[in-house]
């Protein structure tokens, strides 16, 4: 659920993506607050300017809290964003203990508006024979099931 504190939140999120494209960047803005509402961090996405894949600002915000913040701390805060977190950044978001995220476009409606955000050239093995061979460097690592 999403409340009035929130909506406060997620439209700084906006301003930060606006203020963003103002500035020459990509118009993808981000911030961390915790469980008052404070704001802990701020970030925009910098791809073009660092040549940086990278350089989301969600992904960055995670990785900001992975190193500031103790875990119970980082379950406590919020992300929020203007658009919905890409793959990267999800991975990022979940390792950091971050504990909930809220945000404005969905995926699917920011593709309608720039259909290159989001597809992911990805195709699956099949076979059990790789599936076997896959499973043992893990295995060997964490441990048999
Ligand atoms: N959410 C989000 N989607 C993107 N798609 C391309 N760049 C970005 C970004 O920085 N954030």
């Amino acid at each position: 659920m999403i409340t009035a504190a929130d909506e406060t939140l997620l439209r700084r999120a906006i301003d930060i993506a606006a203020a963003a494209v103002a500035g020459g960047d990509a118009p993808y803005g981000s911030l961390l607050a915790g469980p008052d509402g404070t704001v802990l961090a701020e970030a925009h996405n910098t791809v073009r300017r660092d040549n940086d894949i990278s350089a989301h600002p969600e992904l960055k915000l995670a990785r900001w809290a992975a190193r500031e913040l103790d875990a119970e701390t980082a379950a406590r805060t919020t992300l929020y964003t203007s658009c919905q977190p890409c793959g990267m950044c999800g991975g990022g978001i979940v390792r950091s203990g971050i504990g909930r995220v809220v945000y404005a476009l969905s995926t699917e409606q920011l593709m309608e508006l720039n259909p290159q955000s989001g597809e992911w050239p990805a195709v699956a093995q099949e076979g059990p024979a790789l599936l076997e061979e896959a499973r043992t460097p893990i295995e060997a690592y964490y441990g048999p099931r």
